[in-house]
């Protein structure tokens, strides 16, 4: 495979139409996911946000004076390649530095070799490995105190460069005493198994934390603070990412309590949780507000689903491919998301015109996965375009993060179950298709398995069936990765092995020409 997209991208300068029947639709949708996660790697992101001009520092249009008053701390699964890129930008400025990461991280990036986003030996950056299976733990609560200690040792003429990334919120806890770890734990492992939203979550864990909702900002003040962020979550609230540690947020009490309320934990709650939200919030939050909130803060998000996407539509281009961004918002339940994928695939193969009420069967659908009628209606025009097309295949995109409602026992995720729910679509689609879909988490992990998603099409359900699988036996387990395992010796997974980034899923899917227009 490798070899072949080698070629590929050899003949690429000179003829793109030859590159195209060389490629496979499935080979060229790989090389459009790797893509779409080579743009969001931490490296790439950080050199793209921070410009150094002689001893200045550009960031997202604004300039800091460097005179060895540069600090750095981070949290979240991508930090550390962040962290190394920085170091490698302003490294000569920087006094000292701190990053909060996943348990085991360095060891698996070294066995990975992705050491560009490992430190130098020399490195001012002290590294802080905590929160074992992405669950806030005594380790991560002392990386969190040594955060908030160099943050407190500011002063004025500082600045603290804060590097953040999905995960962020485990690797940063620092309970409102008298709140304790475990309960500020088992809050939290309430609120997710009661089916809590993560901007829910987040909203509950700023309320308990003393460096969330803006707290670390707030301890660096009077030092400048630049917050980097790389976003995992939809529409990118910069509020809610790694619940926000340098974002002044005023936690609305009403909210915090409805939260609680709707999911069933009042009457469970720990009286220290009570007593922090009824008393020692309150008094803490009147006193805050008179503090400066914001003229010592900028934060900017500087890599997301959007710009893989865009490097996912670039190398669409590059491949002679017709690119279209249906959007970087896709959630709700896989099953739907299915379907949505299914009819437009059905509406850019009609020959001629499409049936009558695939608009608006489109449009509906559209609303239950996150996606507005006007990103749907500038997409169905560029598939109707296409649809007149006889060279060019269309590159449709899309990316966020659809749910899947645990039924089975089986091993999977949902870009996996997405892939076979669509490929399910295609072959039982009356329109002989020769679309290619694919799904895959862009931290090239896609629930608690090996693979980060998988590609399908239309004939997946008849090679299941001459190869003794049955789909909807392992739909109804949640048993994706089982299957495709099994399927073809696992040909169709998607195996990057660990990204090092995370801005959710990407999912992609190439149609080709109706069979009339070519
Ligand atoms: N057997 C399964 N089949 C389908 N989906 C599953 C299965 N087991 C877990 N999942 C889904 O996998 C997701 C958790 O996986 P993962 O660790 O990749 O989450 P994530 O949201 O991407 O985490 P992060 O944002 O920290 O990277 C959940 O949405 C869960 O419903
Ligand atoms: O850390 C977190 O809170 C989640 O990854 C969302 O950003």
């Amino acid at each position: 495979m490798a070899q072949v997209l080698t070629l590929c991208r050899s003949v690429l300068h000179w003829n793109p139409l030859w590159v195209r029947s060389m490629c496979s639709l499935e080979e060229q949708a790989r090389a459009i996911f790797a893509a779409a996660v080579e743009g969001v790697q931490p490296d790439s992101v950080v050199r793209r946000a921070l410009q150094r001009r002689g001893d200045e520092l550009v960031v997202a249009g604004h300039s800091f004076k460097l005179h060895h008053n540069l600090h750095l701390v981070g949290f979240g699964k991508a930090v550390l390649g962040m962290a190394a890129e920085a170091e490698r930008i302003v490294g000569d400025h920087l006094v000292q530095g701190i990053v909060s990461v996943p348990h085991g991280i360095q060891e698996t990036l070294q066995r990975h070799r992705k050491l560009n986003m490992l430190l130098d030996t020399s490195s001012k950056i002290k590294v802080m490995e905590g929160a074992k299976h992405n669950l806030p733990d005594t380790d991560a609560q002392r990386s969190a105190e040594s955060i908030r200690e160099l943050a407190s040792s500011l002063t004025d003429g500082d600045l603290l460069l804060v590097l953040i990334s999905g995960g962020g919120s485990a690797l940063l806890p620092a309970p409102v005493p008298p709140i304790t770890l475990q309960e500020k734990q088992e809050v939290t492992r309430c609120l997710a198994a009661a089916g809590a939203t993560i901007q829910e979550l987040n909203t509950v864990r700023r309320a308990l934390s003393l460096l969330k909702g803006g707290g670390l900002s707030r301890c660096a003040y009077p030092a400048q603070v630049v917050g980097l962020i790389l976003s995992d979550i939809i529409g990118d609230p910069v509020d809610l990412i790694a619940s926000g540690p340098t974002v002044w947020s005023e936690t609305s009490l009403e909210e915090v309590w409805a939260i609680l309320y709707r999911y069933n934990l009042y009457a469970t709650l720990p009286l220290s949780v009570q007593e922090v939200l009824n008393q020692t919030g309150s008094q803490q939050r009147s006193k805050l507000k008179d503090q400066p909130q914001q003229d010592n803060i900028l934060n900017a998000v500087i890599g997301s689903n959007a710009i893989a996407l865009e490097c996912a539509s670039r190398k669409a281009q590059e491949l002679g491919l017709r690119p279209v961004i249906l959007s970087p918002g896709v959630c709700g339940n896989v099953q739907a998301v299915a379907q949505l994928y299914g009819l437009l695939s059905r509406f850019a193969c009609s020959p001629g015109k499409e049936p009558p009420e695939l608009r608006d069967q489109i449009l509906k659908l559209g609303q239950e996965v996150g996606v507005g009628s006007s990103e749907l209606c500038r997409t169905m025009k560029h598939l109707e375009e296409g649809r007149q097309e006889s060279l060019h295949a269309t590159c449709l995109l899309a990316g966020g993060e659809p749910t899947v409602q645990l039924l089975g026992k089986g091993k999977g995720g949902r870009n996996q179950e997405l892939a076979l729910r669509v490929g399910l679509e295609l072959s039982r689609a009356e329109e002989r298709s020769t679309t290619v879909f694919l799904s895959g988490g862009t931290d090239g992990q896609d629930g608690p398995t090996e693979a980060a998603g998988a590609v399908s099409d239309r004939n997946i359900e008849t090679e299941a069936q001459s190869q003794g699988l049955d789909i909807d036996v392992f739909l109804r387990n949640n048993d994706s990765f089982t299957f495709f395992s099994s399927l073809s010796k696992g040909q169709k997974l998607l195996l990057p092995g660990l990204t090092g980034t995370n801005v959710m899923d990407v999912h992609l899917m190439i149609l080709p020409p109706p069979p009339s227009a070519v």
